[in-house]
């Protein structure tokens, strides 16, 4: 029974709704509107707060998707001074009670709505998809063990013991023949273009250093290849099949962090490799160490990419209605 369970929204006009129709909770339990007067006119909205590898995220569960959040109240829930922070927000939706995920959800019970820390919708999140079950299974909605979560780019199966890292099985790398050239303070490379469900493009650099300091997202030609916008990892080599990168994640600046990333990084270092498992039958596996950890990062011979890294609750709390009502406004 997850111990968080919101079951309100603001009404039209900014108020929060009565509780007539609102005294039990989704599982007919008696809700809070039933128990205290306080708790009917401050209904609260729950939240947590978790990181994957320093990649951190607000997570608002919201299982029958009743909560509106514009792309402005998820910058501010996200904005690190006036509101909670976090990379990217994770609203955690019964796939049912979603449109996007109602048709393509197959046996995924939860859908993972990422948004990116300056609001803007994302199909993937890798590190957030453990954060996403991490929390499942806190809130006791899944059993440790395999779980199917539907995302934007189609269903991902994840495996989670009760603690320790979780293993992402995130589908095959698609690799489009056009890449791009970045440029970072005159300094320019070659960056290949690997999709993860979401787009990234991999420079191999000489130094770290050398992607500057991320503040924007550098520039890069011809613009026409990532028409959506992308992500781009700069990449070092740190020892055989071992790498390092840095990112700037598309809506959300440079983070710690970036699962998809790490894997984009991972199938150009093997195709530079000369490691490719559909060639040699073998599977190949890569640290890929990123500013906040370590994440590996497996290819196997039919093109499958698997993800195994860290999803860590830090917290749970609930909003200030007041706040929430002016940040949903
Ligand atoms: N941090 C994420 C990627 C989030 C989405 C990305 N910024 C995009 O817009 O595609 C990850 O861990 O994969």
């Amino acid at each position: 029974m997850p111990r968080w369970w919101p079951s309100w929204r603001p009404s039209p006009s900014g108020g929060w709704p009565g509780c007539a129709d609102r005294g039990r909770t989704p599982y007919g339990r008696p809700g809070p509107c039933a128990r205290t007067i306080q708790l009917v006119t401050t209904p609260r909205i729950a939240f947590l707060k978790g990181h994957g590898t320093e990649n951190d995220f607000v997570i608002v569960p919201d299982p029958e998707g009743r909560l509106d959040l514009s792309a402005a109240a998820v910058a501010r829930i996200c904005d690190r001074r006036a509101g909670l922070g976090g990379d990217g927000l994770l609203r955690v939706v019964r796939a049912a009670a979603h449109p996007e995920a109602r048709e393509q959800a197959g046996e995924a019970e939860w859908f993972m709505d990422y948004r990116n820390g300056d609001g803007s919708v994302a199909e993937m999140c890798g590190n957030g998809v453990r954060v996403f079950v991490r929390y499942l299974l806190h809130a006791g909605l899944v059993e440790a063990g395999d779980v199917a979560i539907a995302t934007r780019a189609g269903v991902r199966r994840v495996h989670l013991a009760k603690s320790g890292d979780v293993t992402v099985s995130m589908g095959r790398a698609e690799l489009p023949e056009e890449g791009v050239t970045v440029t970072v303070d005159g300094r320019s490379w070659p960056a290949r273009n690997v999709n993860m469900g979401n787009p990234h493009a991999v420079a191999f650099v000489e130094d770290l250093a050398h992607a500057g300091h991320l503040r924007e997202a550098p520039p890069f030609a011809p613009a026409s290849v990532y028409p959506d916008g992308v992500n781009i990892e700069f990449v070092v080599d740190r020892g055989p099949r071992h790498v390092a990168m840095r990112v700037h994640e598309r809506g959300s600046g440079e983070t710690r962090s970036c699962g998809t990333g790490a894997c984009a990084v991972a199938v150009a270092a093997v195709r530079r490799d000369g490691a490719d498992p559909a060639v040699t039958g073998l599977p190949v596996t890569y640290t890929v160490d990123v500013l906040g950890g370590s994440l590996s990062i497996t290819e196997l011979p039919d093109g499958t990419v698997e993800m195994t890294g860290p999803a860590v609750i830090v917290a749970e709390g609930t909003f200030d209605p007041d706040w929430l009502t002016t940040a949903l406004a």
